[in-house]
């Protein structure tokens, strides 16, 4: 997967060079391009902001250098992402939906965002997806795009080796993942759970999505609408009640 990144601070996407994902890139899985907006500005003071029409506080930047941009950077068909606090959210789901496309293009906003034309003009290039990391305002597009990023990437084949299985994560199934254990099996009165310790899989299984159903019913009951509950589940969730 081909990915590239706009921002008007390159050196804030450094870690995207670092631990899974330089691994990733160094296996050549993954491609990354940190690229300078204000390369394609065309004044002496580099500007890429200016005050919002209607009045009211902040800076929105301008549509220009983001078309230039993207007209170099992006290839056409390549989803633009755009960060923003009011986007829909995004999800595992979406995360293992981009995970299977040849590349995607993140656009970091600053200041009171981008001016919208930017957005609505990339539709005809190929997918837009303005999307929301949570709901809270951050100062940036930048660390948006990093959590995004590694969201995505570790869903690629090959980026994850097996010490670290997606498989059974949280959100995966669209249930939280239940509480994990390792040696000793005794630590400070805590005793681990009798049967992770019994070798009958089955019965782990079981508890495992026991636990899984009943922590997301706990912390995240949301989420517990959109999925199919088994009989089994429903009794794990009677026994706590
Ligand atoms: C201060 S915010 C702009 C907030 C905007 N005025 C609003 O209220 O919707 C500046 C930039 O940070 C990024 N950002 C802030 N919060 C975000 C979030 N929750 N998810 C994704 N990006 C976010 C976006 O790139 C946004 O353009």
């Amino acid at each position: 997967m081909r990915i590239d990144v706009l921002t008007i601070f390159p050196e804030y996407l450094a870690p995207l060079g670092q631990a899974l994902l330089g691994k990733a890139a160094a296996k050549g899985l993954v491609e990354i391009g940190v690229h300078d907006l204000r390369t394609w500005t065309d004044d002496v003071h580099r500007t890429v902001d200016d005050s919002p029409y209607g009045g009211g506080p902040g800076m929105v930047m301008r549509p220009e250098p983001w078309g230039r941009a993207l007209a170099e950077v992006r290839r056409p068909g390549t989803r633009l992402v755009v960060p923003t606090p009011a986007g829909r959210p995004f999800t595992q789901t979406v995360a293992a939906q981009w995970a299977t496309e040849p590349g995607l293009v993140f656009a970091c906003g600053r200041y009171e965002g981008i001016d919208q034309r930017v957005a609505d003009d990339a539709a005809a290039h190929g997918p837009v997806s303005e999307v929301s990391i949570g709901d809270y305002v951050l100062a940036g597009g930048e660390s948006a795009v990093l959590v995004m990023v590694e969201a995505v990437t570790r869903l690629i084949p090959g980026v994850v080796g097996n010490a670290e299985s997606v498989e059974f994560d949280s959100h995966a199934d669209g249930l939280l993942e239940g509480p994990s254990y390792t040696r000793p099996a005794s630590w400070r009165g805590h005793d681990v759970p009798p049967v992770l310790l019994s070798g009958d899989h089955a019965a782990i299984a079981r508890w495992r999505r026991a636990e899984s159903v009943r922590r997301t019913a706990d912390r995240r009951p949301d989420l517990l609408a959109g999925v199919q509950l088994t009989a089994a589940d429903r009794a794990a969730l009677d026994a706590d009640a």
